[in-house]
């Protein structure tokens, strides 16, 4: 199962999903002249950090919205930049964060588990309900080694608005999609005993993260809201199971690390692998 090679990316290299949310604004001036489109100039870049990184990322997360945006350019490079991924040996998580119907739901899974826009993992909302929403990715992770990370309780301060909304047994509605999402996970474990049906959970709001973790046993995690939305290592701790078990994600704080340097842009590969490798340790150092 996908799963695994997860798993060992984590094992050994550590806990960074590096976020390619590249907004054509945060490349460096010059480089992006050079090039003969703003989509061809965003893949370079993208081609540029995954090629000082790869060694050290456990996976990378690719934000569709920014390549959508663009129109179809957007998703020429949206596309390639999957493909480089793959070719450089490493994992992709698309973020789509889709849900729909079944039959929509469907026409999702097939678009981006094959095709132009393949990728390892999706991000799904299961608000549309299990059956519409989730059970159509299900054949592509027993057959295609394939994953899902369902949203469960999301970094932002705007999570509070539906997610925390108790139940009759005082549950929050995140709780309650915590267990149905580990009901299903629990049928499709890999052979690290974490399951290619993961779950998003914010870096941040992390007064629950412990019994979050106690209801999603064997669940992967995707945590993003590290650095820029203020998630810290030692909000990561409690999501871990013997080291492992999770990935942790930063967009902007690696892509835009270079801009804290003196004449950063000239090197902005360097320094998203050297904020990479800050992070890494920074993790390692709160397990
Ligand atoms: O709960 C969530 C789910 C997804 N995201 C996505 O992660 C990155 C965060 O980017 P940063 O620049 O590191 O803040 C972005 O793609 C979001 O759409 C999230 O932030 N929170």
């Amino acid at each position: 199962m996908i799963v695994d090679k997860l798993f060992e990316h984590v094992k050994e290299r550590g806990h960074v999903c590096i976020g390619l949310d590249t907004d054509y604004s945060y490349l460096p001036e010059a480089y992006a002249k050079q090039f003969k489109s703003k989509a061809e100039a965003i893949y370079n870049f993208n081609k540029d950090i995954i090629d000082a990184t790869y060694d050290l990322a456990a996976c990378y997360k690719v934000q569709i919205a920014y390549y959508e945006a663009m129109g179809i350019d957007g998703l020429r490079a949206y596309s390639d930049t999957l493909k480089y991924i793959k070719e450089k040996g490493q994992i992709s998580i698309a973020d789509i964060k889709r849900g729909d119907i079944s039959k929509t739901a469907e026409m999702y899974a097939a678009g981006h588990f094959s095709g132009d826009f393949e990728a390892d993992f999706v991000t799904l909302s299961p608000y549309m309900g299990i059956n519409d929403s989730i059970e159509p990715f299900l054949k592509y992770i027993k057959e295609n080694e394939k994953g899902i990370f369902v949203l469960v309780r999301t970094s932002n301060q705007g999570a509070k608005d539906f997610q925390y909304i108790k139940d009759e047994n005082g549950l929050n509605l995140y709780e309650n999609v915590a267990d149905m999402v580990e009901k299903l996970a629990e049928e499709n474990l890999g052979s690290c005993g974490f399951s290619s049906i993961g779950s998003v959970v914010g870096a941040t709001n992390n007064e629950e993260s412990g019994s979050l973790r106690k209801r999603l046993k064997t669940s992967f995690l995707l945590i993003p809201g590290y650095g820029a939305q203020g998630g810290k290592a030692e909000d990561i701790k409690a999501y871990l199971i013997n080291g492992n078990g999770a990935v942790v994600n930063s967009s902007r704080g690696i892509l835009l690390a270079y801009k804290k340097e003196n004449n950063g842009e000239d090197n902005f590969a360097m320094y998203a692998r050297n904020e990479v490798i800050r992070m890494r340790d920074d993790i390692r150092a709160n397990i």
